[in-house]
């Protein structure tokens, strides 16, 4: 039996691009961690070892540092700029272009009391050009093309956000599921709900050509991100939850019934388990205060939000996929690597 070349892709992964905006004496921080991918008519190296098509990753690496000589803009709109860079040579058909952004704040900015008392209150708060890093998670973004089927350079544009760990203490139930053999899970009416969240949302083809076409360096794409971040977050607290499943389903479904330009959006939820201690051989009570916070095994609820109006799913019809979604799989799903 021949064997043959299956699907590729090849570029540089995890380019660490720090961009100081020195406009002003109030500098701005970039702070990005870039994967560029190129996929098209590279048999030739595979198969032979001939280079001659071969985009080198070192070159897509040097591509990413002089693009950010002209600034970065947010980060879907630089990952374009490199994908429509990148489709230019005629040997590539595709790409998968993927920043992560970690967020710096500027130190003394959450110095409430100096502020007020500052002679110049017009004057923003925090040190000029001295950083700390945030917690909370990063920004992602990712820009998919493939030109392949009809020759159109349409990119899919997903923004999104990782290991957003979120904690509420109480508002959270879990019973009512079966019991067996092996079950030894309590029923429970008040429990600790904990997650490290992951999502990725895709905006619409014609939202999405829009905001890059604006000119504003995607700035269009940082609000939408401030903006799903805080409903996200708003609906995780606000719910009061009967399972994990309930929470992330109505934070994607919150998402999705206030921004209609995000076509559909996927989020991925460990269950950051809580475990009450039994303190009463130390003749302790423990009403819901003292907690073993586990790191394995944790559960882990996956759930894709989408419009029902979506275009049906073919690939669903053997029933193997448990979705009660008809929504139309987008391509891009497949090169996330992962349910998210
Ligand atoms: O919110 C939850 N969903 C589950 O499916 C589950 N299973 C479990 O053991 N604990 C929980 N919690």
């Amino acid at each position: 039996m021949p064997i043959v070349l299956g699907a590729n892709q090849y570029g540089k992964a995890e380019v660490r691009l720090v961009r100081v905006d020195r406009a002003t004496p109030r500098h701005r921080l970039t702070d990005l961690s870039i994967t560029s991918q190129l996929r098209g008519d590279f048999a030739a190296t595979h198969l032979e070892g001939d280079n001659a098509g071969v985009i080198a990753t070192d070159t897509q690496k040097n591509t990413v540092y002089a693009f950010a000589r002209d600034g970065v803009g947010s980060p879907e709109a630089f990952l374009a700029r490199l994908a429509r860079h990148f489709l230019t040579f005629p040997q590539v058909t595709g790409g998968r272009w993927v920043a992560e952004q970690f967020a710096w704040e500027r130190i003394g900015a959450d110095r409430i009391a100096v502020a007020a008392a500052r002679p110049d209150p017009g004057r923003e708060a925090g040190h000029d050009h001295s950083f700390v890093r945030s917690g909370g998670g990063r920004r992602t973004a990712l820009v998919h093309a493939d030109t392949s089927a009809d020759g159109s350079p349409g990119l899919a544009v997903l923004a999104g956000l990782r290991d957003v760990t979120l904690l509420k203490s109480t508002g959270s139930e879990f019973h009512g599921f079966p019991r067996d053999r092996y079950t030894t899970l309590p029923e429970v009416t008040d429990r600790v709900l904990a997650t490290d969240l992951t999502a990725w949302w895709r905006y619409t083809d014609e939202f999405a050509a829009s905001a890059l076409d604006a000119g504003d360096g995607g700035a269009t794409f940082d609000v939408r991100y401030d903006a799903v971040r805080s409903i996200l977050l708003e609906t995780f607290a606000g719910l009061h939850s009967l399972a994990l499943q309930q929470t992330v389903f109505a934070m994607g479904k919150a998402v999705l019934e206030s921004h209609p330009e995000i076509a559909e959006i996927r989020l991925s939820c460990p269950n950051n388990h809580h475990f009450l201690v039994d303190l009463e051989p130390f003749d302790l009570d423990n009403p819901g205060e003292v907690f073993f916070a586990a790191d394995r095994p944790y559960g882990l609820i996956e759930v894709a939000v989408t419009r029902s109006d979506a275009e049906p799913d073919t690939r669903s019809d053997d029933g193997t996929r448990g979705s009660a979604s008809p929504a139309a799989e987008h391509p891009v799903w497949a090169t996330i690597g992962g349910f998210v």
